[in-house]
């Protein structure tokens, strides 16, 4: 098989909402289509990636760099033994003559187009991609649900504590029993706005998360801390800046409660640095490392296998983005789960548009690849890339 042309685009993902750190008004997401010369009932099978969300669109790196690249390398590079396409392949093929370290946004073009190779090789062998990575990267199973957990919360103009506590009672009444709102703007409101949403959850701290987005310094972080903690919380998130490992293993000395981070860090060796300096604790805490915009499921893997080897089960991650993606990755690699936006980052957050959250879990469907077929507003968009 190959691969006969590359459709590259940028799309708007913006609203009016904040998180501690930044604004989205101008927030846009890269999209990709990979058509291949596979023809299945007269059309052939084309392949989509996306950004995720939080990072800005890569189109430069993607158009410059990374797709000539793979357009450019003769078919048989890119596929495996067995003449199947391999990510693997083509992810050395996409990094040919690129330095380590300073990963900056070519990991978030790499993952769009890992993502389109991805749904492409489950497509081609007419499988949802989460069997197709169970049976080349796992153990041949996949879970069957995946726990998922809302995040929303976000701050806005306008919005009040009982719109917040509308949106949360929103998520439970959808499925959910974990949700995630932000803090970090000012102590005082954000502990009110934590007790309106604990009120909506019966007071039950372990089903709220809360997420600083990096904003703290260790002060900050070590005060809200011991204000929060007796809430007993779901987790404490990406408290300080994400590469300051030193404020993260301070403050996992003073809160007992479990931290989550590492949506920002976007390499094997960000993310082994993380495990290796920021104290986090393999028993309590979660890494959110999130495949699209970190280089892509081949890289993903690879920090799984650097994190067995220190000792973290694949259970203690839940990948930030809450996109189709991830979920299967997160059913074939036995994750602890996968984060859920269900009313934001549209049209590219969220799952298939008949997907049912039960007890906070989903379930995968049948639909070949990663399923963006079964969202409509989003694979219209992603269909107009190459009609
Ligand atoms: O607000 C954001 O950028 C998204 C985020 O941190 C999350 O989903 O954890
Ligand atoms: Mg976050």
């Amino acid at each position: 098989m190959r691969i006969v042309s590359a459709h590259e685009g940028t799309i708007p993902i913006s609203s009016s909402m904040s998180n501690a750190f930044i604004d989205f008004s101008q927030m846009d997401c890269s999209v990709l289509a990979l058509v291949s010369d596979v023809v299945v009932d007269g059309k052939p099978l084309v392949g989509y990636g996306f950004n995720s969300n939080g990072r800005y669109s890569a189109g430069e790196i993607l158009r410059r760099r990374i797709l000539p690249r793979l357009m450019a390398a003769p078919a048989d590079d890119l596929l495996d033994e067995a003449g199947g396409l391999s990510p693997s392949a083509a992810w050395d093929v996409m990094m040919r003559n690129e330095k380590p370290g300073g990963h900056g946004e070519r990991s978030v073009a790499v993952g769009v187009v890992d993502m389109a190779l991805h749904d492409l090789a489950a497509k081609v062998a007419g499988v949802p991609l989460h069997r197709w990575i169970a049976e080349h990267y796992g153990d041949g199973t996949s879970d069957e649900s995946v726990f998922v957990y809302a995040a929303g919360g976000y701050y806005a103009p306008g919005k009040t504590h009982a719109d917040l506590q509308a949106e949360m009672r929103g998520f439970l009444d959808a499925g959910y029993e974990v949700v995630k709102m932000k803090i970090g703007n000012d102590l005082v409101d954000d502990l009110r706005r934590i007790e309106a949403v604990l009120e909506v959850l019966g007071g039950d701290g372990s089903r709220l998360a809360v997420d600083v987005n990096g904003r703290f310094d260790l002060d900050a972080a070590l005060l809200y801390a011991r204000e929060i903690e007796q809430y007993g919380l779901f987790w404490y998130e990406e408290v300080g800046d994400p590469l300051d490992f030193h404020l993260n293993a301070t403050l996992a000395e003073h809160y007992r409660g479990p931290i989550a981070t590492g949506e920002n860090l976007f390499s094997l060796q960000d993310a082994r640095n993380l495990v290796r300096y920021a104290g986090l604790r393999p028993d309590r805490d979660w890494i959110q490392v999130d495949p699209a915009l970190g280089y892509g499921l081949v890289e993903y893997r690879r920090i799984q296998d650097m994190l067995a080897q220190h000792g973290w089960s694949s259970r203690r991650c839940i990948p930030h983005g809450g996109h189709q993606f991830s979920l299967h990755i997160a059913a074939a690699l036995k994750l602890g789960g996968n984060e859920s936006y269900p009313g934001e980052f549209q049209p590219t957050g969220g799952f298939a548009d008949d997907a049912v959250v039960e007890g906070g879990r989903v379930r995968l469907d049948d639909r070949p690849g990663i399923g963006f077929e079964g969202k409509a507003a989003f694979i219209e968009v992603l269909r107009a890339l190459h009609a």
